[in-house]
């Protein structure tokens, strides 16, 4: 998986790069910076011989980083045009080194240098216009709030031109404009083609909008010692790869049978709520579940028989959903289950809370808890505090802010804290279900991003096939740990949905064709456990 880090802890690690007892001169980082940004530009692009390159070099060191590049770019023949927003005065050391080296080149043709103030506008828009490529060095990691309006003026021009004229932009570890910490942005923020990062991955580079903002992203640690790239951080986040989801959806013995992969409980469904049930039978089923059984109240039961014959029916009670009167029944059918998915179509019947509750307390197996199963939990932190099994709780971020108490405002802005707090607190493992989807363990520490999915998955049942997939998942005899559980199906969930947009167009497939391509990513996983194996290559 992939770290992310914060601004924040990324200057930890350059100044423990610089003055700990690493002692790399800042010069030096600032170098590999410029350099990496050449080469990796190169890598997409072509060689640099030849083009016009406008550089925008911000106040900051990320303008330091674009001082270095233009010297990188002239040695391999681009024409370049850099464009100073910052006072000399005012630079860091090491930025004013790199600059008047740059200043020292000015009689080479190769190198036209200018303070932006000084330079009209139609002309700087005329050098777009005219350019192959664009650096912007304006604004990194030191990206807070809104853009100033001199900034935003000239973030306005970039994006229109560089659009218009279809000139790519590189940004320079993060484009300007977006929060390296939460991804949010500034509506005129510079919109790039590619952005390469440095030393580890920015969280706001995963998080919508700046996920849309930059690009391709490539990572280059530009020489920082590996055990500052790799050290554990308090507050740590990662996003999650394909080869993570290998790990835990490890190749099948060949002499295992249905008993050894899980017998997954369905609890779900009322009168109006039919379809949830099925939509989470068959997500455990195609996530690998031995058995599914799913208990449904016996109104509406009768209409799921013989659907789909792999999921066996339970039907329970009398009434069209579930109450305390049907517990007994349901723990009966539950004894033998190694995990619950409880909760899609409940309703939200006074009657049905009691029920829920019940099983809260009396299930012997591991639950992951969905939909109207979390809306009857809503101020029962203490009844689920004492619940005996570990628990996953998928809420999307209405159900959190139902939940929680906090404003959907809050959440959508950084919902990072909030999860690590409601999750200690609760001591559940949560999943918030959205663009992207956060997966956070019970002790409140590590958080995983999704990197899977798309919008084509705004559509109703998308989360019950999910809370399947978590149950089968969680529920192998060999059961992984919550949020490794929770992580493999919530990457190989969006997965699917990917699979799906590329074969059926980006929306309109249904919750059950998502659930079809989950074994075809299963190959796609197990040809990583192979490669790892040394089986093939
Ligand atoms: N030694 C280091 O610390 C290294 C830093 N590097 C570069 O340095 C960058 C971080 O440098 P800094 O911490 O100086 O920060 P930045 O250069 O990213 O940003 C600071 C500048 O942006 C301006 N700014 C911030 N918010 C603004 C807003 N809302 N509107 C307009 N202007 C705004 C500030 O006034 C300041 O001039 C990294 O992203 C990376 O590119 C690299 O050179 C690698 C080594
Ligand atoms: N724009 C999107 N990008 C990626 N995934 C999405 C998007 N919209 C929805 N999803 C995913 O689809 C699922 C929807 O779940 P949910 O809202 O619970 O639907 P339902 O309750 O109707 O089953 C979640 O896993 C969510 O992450
Ligand atoms: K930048």
């Amino acid at each position: 998986m992939k770290k992310l880090n914060t601004a924040a802890q990324m200057k930890a690690i350059d100044r423990e790069a610089m003055q700990g007892r690493y002692q790399i001169p800042p010069t030096v980082l600032m170098e590999n910076a410029g350099h990496a940004v050449v080469t990796h530009g190169m890598q997409v692009w072509g060689p640099w011989q030849g083009k016009r390159v406008i550089i925008f070099c911000g106040a900051g060191n990320n303008g330091g980083d674009g001082f270095v590049i233009a010297r990188h770019l002239m040695a391999q023949g681009a024409k370049v045009y850099v464009y100073i927003c910052g006072e000399e005065s005012a630079y860091s050391e090491e930025s004013r080194i790199h600059l008047r080296t740059l200043q020292a080149m000015q009689d080479d043709p190769l190198c036209h240098l200018q303070y932006l103030s000084s330079l009209a506008e139609p002309v700087v828009r005329r050098r777009i216009a005219h350019s192959h490529m664009i650096i912007d060095a304006l604004i990194g990691t030191g990206f807070h709030g809104m853009l100033r309006p001199k900034m935003r003026a000239l973030a306005q021009i970039i994006n229109a031109v560089a659009h218009e004229a279809k000139i790519p932009v590189i940004a320079v570890d993060m484009p300007t404009g977006v929060d390296a910490d939460t991804g949010a942005s500034d509506k005129d923020a510079i919109h790039a083609m590619m952005t390469v990062t440095f030393g580890v991955h920015k969280r706001g580079q995963f998080i919508y909008p700046g996920k849309e903002l930059v690009g391709k992203v490539v990572l280059d640690t530009i020489g920082m010692p590996m055990p500052l790239l790799r050290k554990e951080e308090n507050d740590c986040m990662y996003a999650l790869e394909l080869a993570d989801i290998a790990e835990i959806m490890t190749k099948r013995s060949p002499t295992s049978h249905k008993g050894t992969h899980g017998t997954v409980g369905i609890i779900a469904g009322s009168a109006t709520m039919l379809g949830a049930a099925l939509m989470a039978a068959q997500g455990a089923v195609r996530a690998g579940a031995g058995k599914v059984r799913a208990m449904i109240p016996s109104v509406v039961a009768t209409h799921t028989m013989g659907l789909y014959p792999e999921i066996m029916v339970a039907a329970i009670g009398t009434t069209p959903y579930f109450t305390s009167a049907d517990s007994k029944a349901v723990m009966e059918q539950i004894r033998d289950c190694s995990s619950i998915a409880l909760g899609p179509g409940l309703g939200r019947s006074k009657e049905t809370q009691d029920f829920v509750l019940q099983i809260l307390e009396k299930a012997s197996c591991p639950l992951v808890i969905d939909a109207d199963g979390l809306y009857h939990l809503q101020g029962m932190k203490d009844r689920v505090r004492r619940c005996l099994q570990p628990l996953i709780f998928t809420p999307h971020i209405a159900e959190f802010s139902r939940l929680s108490g906090y404003a959907i405002d809050a959440i959508k802005t950084n919902p990072v804290p909030l999860l690590r707090v409601f999750a200690q607190e609760w001591q559940v493992c949560i999943v918030l279900k959205g663009a992207p989807t956060y997966i956070v363990s019970a002790e409140g520490k590590a958080v995983y991003i999704n990197t899977t999915g798309n919008a084509g998955m705004a559509c109703g049942g998308m989360g019950d096939v999910l809370t399947g997939m978590v149950a089968a998942i969680w529920g192998r005899e060999n059961n992984p740990m919550a949020t490794q559980a929770a992580c493999a199906a919530v990457y190989l969930h969006g997965a699917s949905g990917d699979a799906c947009a590329k074969d059926y167009g980006p929306y309109g497939y249904t919750p059950l064709e998502l659930a079809r391509q989950v074994p075809c990513i299963l190959q796609q996983g197990q040809v990583v456990t192979k490669i790892d194996d040394g089986e093939i290559g």
